[in-house]
């Protein structure tokens, strides 16, 4: 058994990691819908470099999983994983994942794993998690994007919970090309959740605001920006388009959010999104805050998701 999940299955037994993290709902398990994978002996979750039937037990190692947080950077998530560490005291794992691709960290039953940027990316990460968290039998997984975004009509550093995402033809759906056709899934988020969230990070003074967030599928032309290499509108359709969105309740920009909220919902698990605002894209389309500016918008997010699981794990060791 490789060393590092020998010592996640030692973790395990100190008691710590083997709080649960029930959070109200009943026995579900992390689901997929694929009638060939009952057929094969093994599967190995390329992008992860683990397979199922992994030495030690996928079991053992993931099957108290409660959370999944997730986020584009690989270093901004070991850091959120290393901060948690600290903050709640749950013994913090090795980077999980033998891929470059991912990394992956486990403290107790949170794991951290970052997504890279847009959708195809954050799609594989959830797909092999997804079917990692199906094979440990893990039960009641909420996955959280814990990120950043460019707001609208929104001052910086404000964090936004999102009420629901919408893809580029303001449809609240994730557009996949399967067989040669248009495939739309529902986007959906889970209210409770997304509801707790916000709670949280009023109660602990962060900026935060509710609203639709547009997954577009690249950072320049698709959020309208007006300083990518390519720019065929004008200023004027840029803010006539981000008034609009603004008017139908959209709050901010990101690039994974329909993907994030229908594959979490087809598989069953409750999904939330929280994204700071790096700016106000009705001021302007660069991103040039200073790196503690940058810092301090970045841990927003996380403050929030911290409280948020610290308070679950004290109800579950107290009551
Ligand atoms: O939330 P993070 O990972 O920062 O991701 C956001 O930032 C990236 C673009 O800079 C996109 O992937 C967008 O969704
Ligand atoms: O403007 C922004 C900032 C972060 N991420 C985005 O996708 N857009």
């Amino acid at each position: 058994m490789p060393a590092q999940y020998d010592e996640i299955m030692n973790g395990a037994s100190n008691g710590a990691t083997n709080v649960m993290l029930q959070n109200g709902s009943t026995d579900h398990i992390v689901k997929v819908n694929n009638p060939y994978l009952q057929g094969q002996e093994d599967d190995f979750l390329y992008h992860f470099g683990i397979s199922k039937n992994e030495a030690g037990g996928l079991k053992e190692c993931f099957g108290d999983v409660k959370f999944v947080c997730t986020g584009g950077s690989p270093s901004r998530l070991k850091m959120y994983a290393e901060l948690f560490h600290n903050d709640s005291g749950l013994p913090l794992s090795e980077n999980l994942s033998r891929s470059d691709r991912f990394c992956m960290y486990k403290t107790g039953p949170i794991l951290w794993i970052n997504h890279g940027m847009g959708v195809p990316s954050m799609s594989i990460m959830l797909v092999e998690t997804i079917k990692l968290l199906h094979y440990a039998d893990a039960k009641d997984v909420c996955f959280v994007r814990i990120g950043t975004s460019g707001g609208i009509g929104v001052a910086p550093g404000t964090v936004i919970v999102s009420n629901g995402a919408i893809n580029g033809l303001l449809e609240q759906k994730h557009i996949q090309f399967i067989k040669g056709n248009i495939v739309k899934r529902d986007a959906i988020l889970d209210k409770t959740l997304c509801n707790d969230l916000y709670e949280t990070a009023s109660q602990l003074g962060i900026p935060v605001d509710r609203g639709l967030t547009l997954c577009a599928d690249d950072f320049y032309e698709g959020q309208m920006r007006l300083d990518g290499a390519f720019c065929e509108y004008s200023s004027d359709d840029k803010f006539d388009f981000l008034r609009k969105l603004h008017s139908i309740g959209v709050r901010n920009f990101e690039m994974e959010s329909t993907g994030f909220a229908s594959m979490t919902h087809r598989a069953g698990v409750r999904g939330a999104i929280i994204c700071v605002a790096l700016l106000n894209r009705l001021n302007g389309d660069q991103v040039s805050i200073d790196k503690s500016c940058y810092h301090e918008y970045e841990m927003r997010p996380f403050r929030i998701i911290s409280a948020y699981l610290r308070s679950l794990l004290t109800e579950n060791i107290n009551g």
